[in-house]
């Protein structure tokens, strides 16, 4: 049986147990010989270790594990990377989040000025990161990559490495998948969608369950309940957060007004900003409430483990986070060419949207990467709205690689979510002295 090298870049991440329980869970058709965790931050990763060596203990007990913060040890011969790191961690993302709030601009990690100020926190390690796997992996080594904000993370990669073997995905859209299965009562895997988009800013446009498009009844449905379940909890802990309740909810108001498609959540920032710095607590923020749950549950769970030798199980969770990423690493592997919503570079897939757009669209994955579905021509109000975001976005990799001031100001004036270039640059300016230790510098 073929067995496989997989790192986690990013070992230190919430994420982490959960990932490797879904590995695990899926031992007898990828069999790993090796699982490595790499990060900067050898204290955080140890931490999570040591939940991760009970997971395995479990579940595939002869698996060797290694921990390292040394490139080499990491990827030295590796068949797979999962990437997942968090520059400047939860503390920076709670800047990024509440800076902008300050100017009663969205707050948020992956949207607006604050997912462009982690943007430019995060170009330049990721591209580290692919220069150490092609220095030390095999070359048919696979990055599977979740970083964030994975729009702005994978236009930098195709300008900068556009040979690396990578895959950029989100789990955003299979979050969504899965509660619409639950909507209509049928499990996620019976779900084909059509769906086109950037990352975080795409909408679903057919839902398919045996052949007939039930994107009708989902409609209704939202219209009233947004794209919430009857209990939440059921579906998944981490989304009856009160933050994410609200998030399902605010669809209904988009579906009600634009009918045509379902909008990926993320939407909500774009087109209900005002709606939604409204009902943002400036003080709390997700950040807040990430820090206080599921990084705060993870870690308690270490200290118990280590003081009581008792392992809380319900500490962390496969979800469909973990599924996913373990779903495309096997369709990888084996050439499955299963069908999964992935980032890729347009190349004329959506007809009126340019050639070198990192999109979000359907693609069979197989052993040599993605072959994408041809989308076709988009609507004016989808293709205007993508193709200012998208704007915002290549302007704001100008800025990192060119290391420009004005570019980086253009971007944060583009984005939907500013009012005013006035108010881009006093954000702007506010988020350059934040994030001093990490942006490339600005002039
Ligand atoms: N694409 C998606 O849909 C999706 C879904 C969930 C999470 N994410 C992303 O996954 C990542 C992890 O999220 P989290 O909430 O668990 O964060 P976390 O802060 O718990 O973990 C991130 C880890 O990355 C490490 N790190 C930072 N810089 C690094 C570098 N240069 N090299 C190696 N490791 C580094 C940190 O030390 C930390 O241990 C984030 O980027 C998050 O945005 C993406
Ligand atoms: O606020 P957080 O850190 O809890 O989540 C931010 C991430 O949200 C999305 O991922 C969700 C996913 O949609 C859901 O189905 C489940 O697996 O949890 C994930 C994390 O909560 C989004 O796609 C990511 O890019 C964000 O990082
Ligand atoms: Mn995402």
């Amino acid at each position: 049986m073929k067995t496989f090298i997989l790192t986690i870049a990013g070992g230190g991440s919430t994420y982490t147990p959960g990932i490797v329980k879904s590995l695990l869970m899926r031992k007898d058709q990828f069999k790993l010989e090796e699982l490595r965790m790499y990060d900067i931050d050898a204290e955080r990763q140890n931490k999570v270790a040591v939940i991760v060596k009970e997971v395995v203990k479990e579940m595939d007990p002869s698996l060797k594990l290694v921990l390292t913060t040394d490139p080499e040890e990491a990827f030295k011969d590796a068949d797979f990377v999962f990437a997942q790191m968090r520059v400047g961690k939860y503390k920076m993302r709670e800047l990024d989040e509440k800076i902008p709030l300050k100017y009663d601009v969205v707050g948020q990690e992956t949207c607006g000025p604050g997912g462009m100020a982690y943007g430019l926190r995060t170009i330049f390690p990721m591209i580290e990161l692919i220069d150490f796997v092609e220095k030390y992996a095999k070359k048919t080594c696979w990055i599977v990559n979740y970083s964030n904000p994975a729009s702005i993370v994978a236009e930098a990669i195709r300008r900068l490495r556009p040979n690396s073997r990578i895959m950029n995905i989100c789990d955003m859209p299979v979050g969504v998948m899965r509660n619409m299965a639950a909507i209509l009562g049928v499990a996620r895997e019976e779900l084909t969608v059509d769906y086109f988009g950037l990352n975080h800013f795409g909408w679903f446009t057919k839902v398919y369950v045996n052949g007939e498009d039930k994107l009708p009844v989902l409609r209704e449905h939202a219209r009233v309940h947004g794209l919430l379940t009857e209990d939440m909890s059921k579906v998944d802990v981490q989304h009856s957060d009160p933050s994410w309740i609200k998030t399902y909810k605010n669809i209904k108001y988009l579906v009600d007004m634009f009918p045509e498609y379902i909008p990926n959540p993320y939407m909500q920032y774009y087109l209900l900003s005002d709606h939604i710095v409204a009902n943002t607590n400036k003080e709390r923020t997700r950040a807040n409430e990430v820090m206080e749950g599921r990084e705060k549950r993870l870690f308690d769970a270490v200290d118990q483990y280590l003081a009581t030798g008792e392992m809380n199980k319900d500490a962390f969770y496969v979800g469909v986070h973990g599924l996913f990423i373990v779903d495309v690493a096997i369709s990888l592997a084996f050439d499955l060419r299963k069908r999964f919503l992935v980032i890729v570079e347009n190349k004329g897939a959506i007809k009126n949207l340019p050639d070198d757009a990192m999109v979000e669209i359907p693609a069979y994955i197989t052993s040599n990467g993605p072959e994408p579905v041809r989308v076709g021509e988009i609507p004016t109000f989808y293709k205007g709205l993508i193709e200012q975001q998208l704007a915002a976005e290549k302007l704001l990799v100008d800025a990192a690689l060119e290391n420009s001031y004005e570019k980086a100001l253009m971007a944060f004036t583009m984005n939907k979510t500013v009012k005013s270039a006035f108010q881009a640059k006093q954000i702007l300016d506010d988020l350059i002295e934040a994030n001093k230790e990490y942006w490339p510098e600005l002039r």
